[in-house]
């Protein structure tokens, strides 16, 4: 078009171009929300028609005629957690109310009924063959972590859980002590700088911090430090943000959304996964020239890179599956343990005692884990109280009995162990943050009145329990000990802390003082 060209054709076409646009955003727009209307009318068709199927009479009052629980879930406010917790907690209600309860419609139309029964829950955990991880969740895990160890199931999960086990045993734990400690102390120091520098002598602090401690730690145990973790928190965070919005997707549209999402979480998770590959060759690399490995820890990647046969992609895959399980959780459990100890000042002074009883004035050393009992019995009683992981989803392909009520094939039961572990029938005074509980000399629930072994599982039990259980629990101790020795916590300001599900249970709006002792 020449400069010449009068305004008025400018204006026409700039306009013919708006309106095309206009109307195919309309057009999708249009298409989009009818095929979500259509979606949610053939699922509620499909969850009607199934209710046939339950002894309505016998769950407890129904979530699901609100809503559709899998979408609460992502809601900030916890609003179904809290409803959950009420209907739990009552002790008006029957217990089978209690026990089971009704949960509403699952986006493919089956009937999801939380079971808080320790017998039922050991049922479905002791038989992941019977009762296995429900294919649409993992599907949206899987865009994340590809099929790594918890993902995976069958020969290829009991293989590499054969294989991964190395890593958790005792010397490979005392090998991964340093770098725990050397990333807490570190980040000790860099709260005391910043309080030596604010006017008020003090550091307030949200999650993050935590988060990226715990993440420097996963990475240099598994990947010896070979990345730069202030990218990979960044990058990491993202992909973790695009999973959780993409689950909303998929379940909204269907195989078409679940399409549409991976490839946008790709984006981000195949950087990530670009940054393991680049380690894997360079280890390979060395391995063919001969060279001394970069580190000779036995670190993640020198696992598996060990395994004969193992293709390069399951070693990314397991990679991912470490950063993702390895950190979150942890990072979750430090900040809930200490925004409980901000709420009760007279235990967090029995565990500064405690810290300088067995430390005085030194860094934690892996000889002192088993003095700091105090330690430990908050971060038990943290578990049980505030749990990274509230509950467990798994697919009946098998009836599963809960109490007087018997749960037809293809129900979609969620495991809540953290009601359970907040029930009285268990636990006393359940509400109480009481570490105290768990010392096993005052324990009044031994022998006969031995508690349900799986009454507390917050790191799930059976064949696929938590295979980092033994690092996050001395990891974590580490970070408080080494917290408690040196600052007083407490909360800064109003206490709007509320759980938030974002992969794992967070303490969302944590904001803490730290003060030098
Ligand atoms: C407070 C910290 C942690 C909690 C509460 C926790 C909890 C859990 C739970 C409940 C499961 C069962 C998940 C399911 O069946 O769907 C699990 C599995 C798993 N966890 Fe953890 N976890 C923690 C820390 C860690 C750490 C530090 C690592 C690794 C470094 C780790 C690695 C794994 C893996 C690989 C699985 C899958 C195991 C399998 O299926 O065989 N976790 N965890």
């Amino acid at each position: 078009m020449s400069d010449s060209s009068p305004p008025s054709t400018w204006l026409s076409c700039v306009s013919s171009v708006a309106k095309t646009v206009a109307l195919a955003g309309g057009g999708a727009a249009v298409v989009l929300v009818g095929a979500s209307a259509a979606r949610f009318a053939v699922i509620y068709g499909c969850y009607w028609w199934n209710r046939r199927r339950y002894d309505l009479e016998k769950l407890g009052p129904t979530w699901g005629s609100r809503a559709m629980p899998i979408f609460d879930i992502f809601s900030p406010e916890g609003k179904m957690d809290d409803w959950i917790e009420e209907q739990c907690r009552d002790p008006a209600k029957p217990d089978r109310f209690r026990t089971v309860v009704n949960m509403g419609p699952f986006v493919d139309g089956s009937q999801i009924v939380l079971v808080n029964d320790a017998d039922a829950i050991a049922t479905a955990l002791e038989n992941p063959a019977s009762f296995p991880k429900v294919p649409m969740s993992l599907d949206g895990l899987k865009a994340l972590i590809g099929e790594g160890l918890a993902t995976s199931e069958g020969e290829l999960w009991h293989r590499n859980r054969k294989l991964l086990t190395p890593l958790f045993h005792f010397a490979a734990l005392r090998e991964a002590f340093p770098c725990i400690i050397d990333n807490t102390v570190a980040f000790c120091d860099r709260m005391e700088q910043q309080i030596d520098a604010s006017p008020n002598k003090q550091a307030i602090v949200t999650r993050i911090p935590f988060n990226d401690l715990a993440l420097r730690i996963v990475i240099d145990n598994a990947f010896s430090g070979e990345f730069d973790p202030h990218w990979m928190e960044d990058a990491w965070t993202v992909a973790v943000r695009r999973a959780m919005d993409c689950q909303m997707i998929s379940f909204l549209l269907g195989p078409l959304g679940r399409f549409i999402s991976r490839q946008y979480v790709h984006l981000k998770v195949g950087q990530i996964s670009d940054k393991i590959k680049g380690v894997v060759h360079k280890r390979k690399q060395l391995a063919a020239e001969a060279s001394p490995k970069p580190s000779s820890r036995r670190d993640l990647v020198s696992l598996l890179m060990d395994t004969e046969g193992m293709a390069d992609q399951q070693r990314v895959d397991e990679s991912l599956t470490f950063l993702f399980a390895g950190h979150d959780t942890t990072s979750n459990l430090i900040g809930w343990a200490l925004y409980l100890l901000s709420k009760h000042p007279d235990k967090q002074r029995l565990g500064q005692a405690e810290a300088d009883l067995v430390l005085g004035g030194r860094a934690v050393e892996q000889a002192d884990l088993p003095k700091l009992q105090y330690t430990k019995w908050i971060i038990k009683e943290t578990l049980r109280m505030k749990p990274p992981v509230m509950l467990l989803d798994r697919l009946c392909r098998e009836e599963l009995k809960v109490a007087d009520v018997t749960l037809p094939k293809g129900t979609i039961v969620w495991l809540g162990f953290f009601f359970v572990a907040n029930d009285e029938r268990h636990f006393d005074s359940p509400n109480v943050f009481m570490p105290e509980r768990w010392d096993e000399t005052t324990d009044t629930q031994t022998g006969a009145n031995a508690r349900h072994p799986y009454a507390y599982t917050p790191f799930s039990a059976g064949p696929r329990n938590c295979i980092g259980q033994k690092f996050a629990l001395m990891e974590v101790q580490v970070v408080l000990a080494s917290i408690l020795q040196r600052f007083h916590v407490s909360l800064a300001g109003q206490d709007r802390v509320t759980r938030v599900l974002q992969g794992t249970t967070a303490p969302m709006n944590l904001m803490l003082r730290l003060t030098k002792r």
